[in-house]
């Protein structure tokens, strides 16, 4: 017999497999495929609000600790589990590898049909993958204005700023913005959004390959687009490694990876609050790559490669736990944090980190690379000194401790770049999740304070609407509130506290 947890488990099992036959789309286009999911969101939501408008779904313990915990978004693509890490629609990362169709040729996973999972919630089939590819491929030419702005951007200016400088310029062709201006119905939203974002992750591939050449290979040709490539097959062919097959690979896999991290995450958090206000999906998406700038965000995997690269300096070849171990207290002494261990929800090893790590245990060239190496022998050590030195939540590794030395490996060393490629990754599956989500449903807000709660506790509940529902639900067949929390002063805090 069965014990219960391994009968769940077959259940479970069973129902995914069942999930991944059914979510296997037609021929259907994206856009086809979209107009059929939205109306059955749309229905979702309005019943969800008709009927459990009064739910309250969470409390808030403390409003001074980063917003941990508290359950504010509404984020339908992903959802993160502090153990089991991310799920896309349900579906693992092992899943995802399993089911998601890879470039002609390759293994991996490729942007497109991660995009496509999370927009529509179903799996595409390698035909409707490769449209996908080709109209992305035939939009994919930057304007002749973006070229010159780019160009005419400091070599010494950090291509991060760069990027989002461009992206924002790029809402000069906003067709959000022309419909808006023209005085668009709200019911209109979410086609114009969904041509923008489309347009926009085109021409990523160009725009991030052109950064990458202004900055580190300045002279060299840039090709042209292939049209029979995938997005990434075309942004390794411009950055000058389309030769390099297992570079490629891994970068459609890393960009698939990085897209979606459920919705609380700094950049994607940013993406939601900007487009909430109707800003274009070029300004909301620029606005997250601010946010994914930083180092405790995802320039973390900048930061890793520095770090790596010091202690091996300091350190040289064979090095013990021992060695590793030292290095790392020096680390935590001197008040720095270790890049790329750590996360604000995760409290196992990331899955990306692990699925990178298969990666590269698929390939021996890695295998004995030195600097994929000494992030394995970190692994092995950093956990257990993180526990001992007793601050961090989570002293496993998260996707950074390793995303960066992989590239390095295969000799895009410019790790100042590195984060312009995971940005690229979060424009090809996030953003215009982030938006057609903020164009397609509400959001949750802060509520009333709860008078039985202990210290500064509120009742999360999903009755605060800015707009009455039966309105929102008339007028913004795909709409939401814009973004706007209470906040508190220090004062207004104490005095909450006090009256506990
Ligand atoms: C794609 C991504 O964004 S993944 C994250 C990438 N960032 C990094 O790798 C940077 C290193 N890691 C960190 O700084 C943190 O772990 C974060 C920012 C990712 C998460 O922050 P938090 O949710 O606040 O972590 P947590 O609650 O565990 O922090 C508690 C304490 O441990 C410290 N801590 C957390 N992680 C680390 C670390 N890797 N090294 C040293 N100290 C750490 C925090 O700075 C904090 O110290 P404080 O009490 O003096 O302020
Ligand atoms: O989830 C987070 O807070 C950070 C992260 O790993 C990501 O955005 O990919």
């Amino acid at each position: 017999m069965l014990s219960r947890t391994a009968l769940a488990s077959r259940q479970s099992a069973l129902r995914r497999s069942s999930l991944f036959t059914q979510r296997f789309a037609s021929t259907k286009s994206l856009r086809e495929t979209l107009q059929e999911v939205i109306p059955a969101k749309q229905e979702q939501l309005k019943k969800l609000k008709t009927e459990h408008a009064q739910a309250v779904v969470g409390e808030v313990e403390n409003i001074i600790g980063g917003m941990r915990g508290l359950k504010a978004m509404l984020w339908d693509a992903s959802v993160l589990d502090p153990l089991e890490g991310i799920r896309f629609h349900g579906l693992s990362i092992p899943d995802c590898q399993k089911v998601l169709p890879a470039a002609p040729g390759g293994k991996e996973i490729i942007p497109e049909s991660m995009l496509w999972l999370l927009l529509t919630g179903q799996v595409p089939t390698p035909e409707q993958t490769r449209e996908l590819s080709r109209e992305l491929a035939e939009k994919g030419e930057l304007p002749k204005f973006i070229e010159e702005l780019v160009d005419s951007f400091p070599q010494t200016l950090h291509p991060m700023t760069q990027l989002g400088m461009a992206v924002a310029a790029l809402n000069h062709d906003s067709s959000f913005q022309a419909a808006y201006e023209k005085g668009m119905k709200k019911s209109e939203y979410w086609t114009h959004t969904l041509e923008d974002c489309i347009n926009l992750i085109a021409r990523l591939p160009a725009l991030a390959a052109r950064i990458y050449r202004n900055v580190y290979k300045p002279g060299n040709p840039l090709p042209a687009i292939n049209k029979d490539l995938d997005l990434v097959g075309n942004y390794s062919n411009l950055l000058g490694y389309g030769d390099n097959h297992s570079l490629t690979e891994y970068l459609r896999l890393y960009i698939a990876l990085h897209g979606d991290h459920e919705g609380g995450n700094a950049s994607a958090h940013t993406a939601h609050l900007v487009g909430s206000t109707l800003s274009d999906p070029y300004l909301s998406y620029s606005a997250a790559l601010f946010a994914l700038a930083g180092p405790l965000h995802g320039l973390a995997n900048q930061e890793v490669l520095r770090w790596q690269l010091a202690m091996q300096k300091e350190l040289g070849d064979n090095v013990t736990p021992e060695q590793i171990k030292d290095y790392l207290w020096k680390t935590l002494k001197s008040g720095q944090v270790v890049p790329g261990y750590g996360h604000g929800v995760l409290r196992n090893p990331d899955p990306r980190f692990i699925a990178l790590q298969q990666f590269c245990d698929g390939k021996p060239e890695l295998k004995s690379s030195p600097i994929i190496e000494l992030v394995n022998k970190t692994f092995q050590v950093a956990p257990d000194v993180l526990k001992e030195h007793g601050k961090t939540k989570n002293p496993y590794p998260n996707v950074d401790a390793t995303s960066g030395c992989v590239l390095y490996h295969y000799g895009l060393t410019e790790f100042k770049y590195y984060t312009v490629i995971f940005g690229v990754s979060r424009g090809n599956v996030d953003y215009p999740d982030v938006i057609l989500s903020a164009h397609i449903y509400f959001d949750c807000s802060l509520g009333s304070f709860d008078p039985a709660g202990v210290g500064t506790r509120y009742v999360v509940a999903i009755d605060v609407f800015d707009i009455p529902l039966n309105d929102v639900v008339l007028i913004s067949a795909l709409g939401m509130p814009l973004e706007r929390p209470k906040s508190l002063s220090l004062d207004a805090i104490e005095k909450l506290v006090k009256k506990d």
